[in-house]
């Protein structure tokens, strides 16, 4: 296990509220005065998630979309974001950037913290959602039976970062400036049985979900949706960060937005995937973890 997936296990034993989920979803659902309150939190580090000197306008932007994203997956409509903010490189365009994105989604900053400290700039942002749907779509939802969705491309998000790395021509937006599938969440959130975001590589996250729905998921490599040449689509199914949805139906059912089938569930086998009939015993090396 690595070591983000034994200190989220270990973390189980402390969140036993059922609005934590078990820690096995992309967010917290918390049902409060008659309405349902969607809460996600994630963190972008220097060196980890954002390249030394990257414009600090596109660290805002992605810092707000991918935290909007889990928001997506849960078909919610944001309500707002606090961010906590250590000084860095350049103060102004962080604004300038954060100031785009959250008019781009139409979304309020209600508050935050600012730091000052030594070291990588560490960003943190939470977003509040309310639900739109309910019950409110999670990752533990696919049935033996159902299709397995995604609503487009991967690989693109790759393609972007090594082209901002090399510095060369190519265009690096996918990478910099991802978009969160907010309209796609909120239409698919009363249909799927299950759905989250894919942020971490495709073959991990739809572990993930598989393990979380007591599943098997049977993936078609060529099925998938890749932005990137043919050969790298072993990378590209593993790489992450192109916030695509992934989704699962009841066979025959057919999204209402632009999707592609990718595979589908059945009764727990061997392992949670299995890509092209060879079971991926081992989550190490199907996309991102924090070791
Ligand atoms: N430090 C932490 N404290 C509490 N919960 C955490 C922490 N880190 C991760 N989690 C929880 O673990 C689950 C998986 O997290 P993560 O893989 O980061 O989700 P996502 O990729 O959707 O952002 C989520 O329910 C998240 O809230
Ligand atoms: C400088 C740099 N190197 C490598 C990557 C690739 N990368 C870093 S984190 C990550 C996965 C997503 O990060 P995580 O913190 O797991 O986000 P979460 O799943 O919690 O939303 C990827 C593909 C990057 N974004 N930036
Ligand atoms: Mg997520």
């Amino acid at each position: 296990m690595s070591r983000e997936a034994a200190f989220i296990a270990a973390l189980r034993g402390i969140a036993t509220h059922p609005a934590a989920r078990g820690l096995a979803d992309d967010c917290a659902v918390l049902e409060i005065g008659g309405e349902t309150l969607i809460l996600t939190h994630d963190a972008m580090a220097e060196g980890v998630h954002f390249l030394p000197g990257q414009d600090a306008a596109d660290v805002a932007w992605k810092l707000v979309a991918s935290n909007l994203s889990d928001l997506a997956a849960k078909g919610a409509e944001p309500l707002g974001v606090l961010l906590g903010y250590q000084f860095g490189p350049d103060d102004a365009r962080f604004l300038a950037g954060l100031e785009e994105v959250l008019v781009h989604f139409g979304v309020p900053l209600l508050g935050g913290d600012t730091i000052s400290a030594t070291g990588p700039q560490v960003l943190g942002l939470t977003a509040l959602g309310r639900a739109t749907h309910r019950p409110v779509p999670a990752r533990s939802g696919a049935r033996p039976g159902d299709a397995i969705w995604i609503t487009g491309p991967v690989g693109a998000a790759m393609l972007g970062f090594e082209a901002l790395r090399d510095a060369t021509a190519a265009d690096s937006a996918a990478f910099r400036r991802p978009l969160a599938r907010l309209a796609d969440g909120r239409a698919l959130a009363p249909l799927v049985s299950a759905m989250m975001d894919v942020s971490d590589g495709l073959l991990l996250d739809a572990s993930r979900m598989a393990r979380a729905s007591g599943v098997s998921f049977a993936i078609d490599s060529m099925a998938v949706p890749i932005a990137a040449p043919e050969a790298r689509r072993a990378e590209a199914l593993r790489w992450g960060e192109d916030y695509q949805l992934l989704f699962t139906l009841p066979e025959g059912a057919e999204p209402p937005i632009t999707a592609f089938q990718i595979g589908t569930a059945s009764a727990s086998a061997e392992a949670p995937v299995v890509l092209d009939g060879l079971p991926l015993t081992e989550a190490k090396g199907l996309g991102y973890e924090h070791s």
